[in-house]
């Protein structure tokens, strides 16, 4: 089965041979998101399985993540009849335990402070031993000797300076992480990469699904955004030819987490004004306004972005974040505990330009969250999800999900990056708790009245 994944990896992203890997997958319908299944229905592990679609260009990964209860079985298979398309997953499951080595993404644009904060990191009384992996475009010894003369915990400073890591040399970036792995394993706790400011994040997201050597060694733990406060406006506003990508919005638009940098240099209302822009491409992220890059080194590792055990505050957190409190909240910037305004107006619709006053440039990158109560109907989930991810993963950057499904005692949960998405039943949902599901789309072109539609219209 290994060979399959190898195909598809190839096929995206045109990489070399590999090795067969000891993680087995299985080829299934995409249509089928909530449907798979491992042979070995309670394992204290995680799997995931990849797969392909109609369409050539679509990995997804399922995890199964650890049941919280041994007893429990997948009720979603033995309750809900699958469709014929549905096959069931015949995989064997040699499933990866998950105390893969943690990774950070720090990206941000050029000269928005991602060296300054990686110093701070390094520099910091954490304890941690940190593995870096930088690439930069030229200045590369500069910020290399930078980085190595402050740095006390840096276990091992990688550099990749031949070219762009989103591109030219993820093939390096794989061979960095898998050589850090072999070599190093167990004498440092963290890796952070240090991205150039060109770089769209997408590509070195996915790397950490697409290929075998880093998923079964290494768990993408967040990307960290640096946005510099005099300049980012002006980027974000830089008109692109068709079809080229804006990096400062799609850098925003990936984040877990938010640093508006060199506060200094401007006033509070230009401050305010660019933090509404952040907020309409991505709600979901926590957001820190500071200078030097100095925040809590909590708020930027050990992040559990892409966990799906932490999907639910992730959501909870966007739910919570009208305008006005995005002020409060954000300009504490030390206070790196989570957004404790709860609102029950669940239903946000935030697309560039809808709600600021000061900016009509709309890159069309938003967030749209959607809150329901009443469980779906697990087929027209399934068929709802899979056509998402079919025909609008391209635009779809990030989604996180909870879902409440007929025939599942637990709670669904899921997160996607564009093809890849994790699902997994989580807990059981309490006797008297109310069966409301959430999702949050951040994306391009999305249209709010069109997913809620389409969402609503798998409720039972
Ligand atoms: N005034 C001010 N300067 C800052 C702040 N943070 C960083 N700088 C300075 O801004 C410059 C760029 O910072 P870097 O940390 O190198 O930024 P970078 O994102 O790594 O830059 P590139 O690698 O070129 O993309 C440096 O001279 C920093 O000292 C800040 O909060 N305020």
């Amino acid at each position: 089965m290994a060979s399959i994944s190898a195909d598809l990896a190839t096929a995206i992203f045109r990489l070399t041979a590999r090795s067969p890997t000891p993680l087995s997958r299985v080829r299934t319908a995409v249509h089928f998101p909530l449907l798979w299944r491992p042979r070995v229905p309670h394992s204290s592990q995680t799997a995931r399985y990849s797969t392909s679609s109609f369409r050539s260009r679509t990995i997804i990964a399922v995890d199964f993540a650890k049941p919280k209860r041994s007893s429990r079985s997948l009720t979603v298979a033995s309750t809900a009849a699958p469709t014929s398309q549905g096959e069931t997953s015949d995989v064997s499951t040699k499933i990866p335990p998950d105390n893969r080595i943690p990774a950070t993404i720090i990206t941000g644009f050029l000269g928005s402070g991602k060296t300054t904060l990686l110093n701070h990191i390094l520099t910091a009384d954490h304890g941690k031993k940190i593995a870096v992996i930088e690439n930069e475009f030229g200045e590369v010894d500069i910020d290399g000797s930078l980085v190595a003369s402050k740095a006390t915990g840096a276990e091992d400073i990688i550099m990749l300076n031949n070219g762009c890591l989103c591109c030219t040399v993820r093939g390096d970036l794989v061979r960095m992480i898998s050589e850090l792995v072999d070599r190093k394993k167990g004498k440092f706790d963290h890796i952070v990469i240090e991205t150039t400011g060109l770089a769209n994040p997408a590509p070195i997201i996915q790397t950490f699904y697409a290929e075998d050597k880093v998923f079964n060694d290494v768990k993408l733990d967040g990307v960290v955004t640096l946005v510099d406060a005099k300049h980012a406006g002006f980027h974000l506003d830089e008109v692109k030819p068709k079809g080229v990508v804006n990096e400062a919005v799609e850098q925003i638009a990936y984040a877990d987490r938010i640093i508006v940098n060199k506060t200094d240099l401007v006033g509070e209302p230009d401050i305010a004004s660019l933090v509404q822009r952040i907020r309409n491409i991505n709600r979901m992220a926590q957001l820190k306004r500071t200078n030097f890059g100095q925040v809590d080194l909590e708020y930027v590792l050990g992040v559990g972005g892409f966990d799906l055990e932490r999907i639910e505050s992730a959501i909870d957190a966007e739910s919570a974040k009208e305008d006005h409190h995005d002020h409060d909240h954000d300009h504490h910037d030390h206070d790196h505990g989570h957004d404790h305004h709860h609102h029950h107006d669940h239903d946000h619709e935030h697309h560039e330009g809808h709600h600021s006053h000061d900016h009509t440039h709309d890159p069309g990158v938003s967030s749209v969250s959607i809150v329901c109560e009443g469980s779906l109907d697990l087929e027209k989930a399934n068929i709802w999800l899979g056509t998402l991810l079919l025909e609008r993963s391209e635009d779809i950057y990030r989604m996180k999900g909870l879902l409440s499904v007929q025939g599942m005692d637990e709670r669904f949960v899921f997160q996607g990056v564009h093809d890849i998405f994790q699902g997994s039943p989580d807990r059981l949902w309490g006797p008297d708790e109310p069966r409301v599901s959430k999702i949050v789309f951040i994306g391009k072109n999305l249209d709010k009245k069109e997913l809620e539609e389409g969402f609503k219209g798998c409720l039972l």
